[in-house]
């Protein structure tokens, strides 16, 4: 059995982790660390666990953490794993990281985007985007994964087998996302209050939002030349899911029939990708609770212009599920167990 321990357990992402691993077959976990709950009973903060999972929450103590776990997954604010990650890496403990600490291959992007200096920037030497459909022989062999973000996620997979395959101009790539709430986290914020985002929508961060230095350094890589894009994500009142539409020209004419194949070929044998037929397009519903990411185009024919549409559930693709679909490859295990009981619809 691989023994895990889940810092962050008790926010949005870290109960998710709880919920997939608690069934995973292969996994004990050993220990859930938490910081305002010390001495809980996880069940007692997520009553859905009762009888499932009666762990009581850990303080973060990383010798004794480190002592008893094969991984760890960092489920923990931004910065705020900054500091115990190296010591888990000294430990020889492997760390997969929900935050945004360890997605960079270049320092000076993540102190750009994040605004702050990165303590530990020879780790990124040695960090793994951990996207599995571009990076899994890497991952394969990582200590440490930077697990993509969701919006991220959701992005890149739409537009990779375009930009593979050369067949946009990528000057003028636009994304445009939509996020349910749950993306903000479960800590309170005036943003996430129920009369400020019930029935209402809003564009935030528009032309600065950090996840879009994330999806230009992937899609950089896949082109082997530098992306620059334009990334607006939506606040919109739902508790999870993202949907992204992403608009590129085309430099020949293609049919909608003709992409599809493209895409199927590219994304053959992931199990995770779902590509749909000529007039089908994902939604949230499609994807909600599970680990799948749903892609569909349409081509304006008008415009010459292909407009790629991709929904995943932010708390499982876009964190704890990829998460654990890391762990399956890190620890040779088939990368779908644990993670095909199927979503919840609605
Ligand atoms: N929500 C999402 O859809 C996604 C989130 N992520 C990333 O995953 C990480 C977790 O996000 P999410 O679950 O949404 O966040 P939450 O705010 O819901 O949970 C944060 C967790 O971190 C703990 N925590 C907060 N501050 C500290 C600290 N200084 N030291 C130790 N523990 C701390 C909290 O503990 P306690 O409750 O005990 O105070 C809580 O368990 C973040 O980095 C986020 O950016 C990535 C992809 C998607
Ligand atoms: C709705 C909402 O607020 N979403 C978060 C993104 C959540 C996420 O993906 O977190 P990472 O930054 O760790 O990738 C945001 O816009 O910052």
């Amino acid at each position: 059995m691989i023994k895990v321990g889940i810092l962050g357990a008790t926010g949005y992402v870290g109960i998710e982790l709880v919920r997939i691993l608690s069934q995973h077959p292969q996994v004990k976990i050993v220990s859930v660390v938490s910081q305002s709950f010390v001495g809980q009973n996880i069940s007692d903060i997520y009553p859905n666990l009762r009888g499932i999972v009666d762990q009581k929450c850990e303080e973060l103590d990383v010798e004794k953490i480190a002592n008893r776990c094969d991984v760890v997954f960092t489920a923990l604010p931004h910065g705020a794993s900054k500091t115990v990650i190296p010591q888990f890496v000294q430990h020889g403990v492997k760390v997969i990281d929900l935050s945004g600490d360890f997605r960079y291959n270049d320092v000076s992007i993540y102190e750009k985007w994040y605004g702050t200096k990165h303590d530990n920037p020879e780790l990124l030497d040695i960090s793994v985007y951990g996207l599995p459909e571009l990076h899994r022989d890497e991952i394969a062999k990582a200590h440490l994964i930077g697990n993509p973000g969701c919006y991220t996620t959701c992005s890149i997979l739409a537009l990779v087998p375009l930009i593979a395959n050369k067949l946009i101009d990528t000057r003028h790539i636009i994304i445009d996302a939509k996020s349910g709430v749950s993306g903000a986290g479960r800590g309170l914020s005036l943003d996430t209050h129920f009369c400020e985002c019930t029935e209402n929508i809003k564009a935030y961060k528009v032309a600065t939002h950090r996840h879009t230095s994330e999806i230009e350094q992937e899609l950089s890589l896949v082109a082997g030349e530098e992306i620059i894009l334009s990334f607006t994500p939506h606040l919109i009142p739902m508790k999870r899911g993202i949907l992204s539409t992403a608009y590129a020209d085309l430099k020949q004419k293609y049919t909608a029939g003709e992409l599809l194949k493209i895409y199927e070929e590219y994304y053959k044998g992931e199990f995770f990708i779902r590509i749909y037929d000529e007039g089908k397009l994902p939604e949230t519903n499609h994807v909600s609770g599970s680990n799948f990411v749903d892609i569909g185009l349409v081509v304006d024919e008008r415009l010459n212009r292909v407009v790629v549409v991709s929904a995943l559930d932010n708390l499982i693709k876009g964190a704890a599920g990829q998460a654990v679909q890391n762990m399956n490859i890190m620890f040779e295990l088939d990368e779908k167990t644990g993670l095909v009981a199927s979503g919840l619809y609605l």
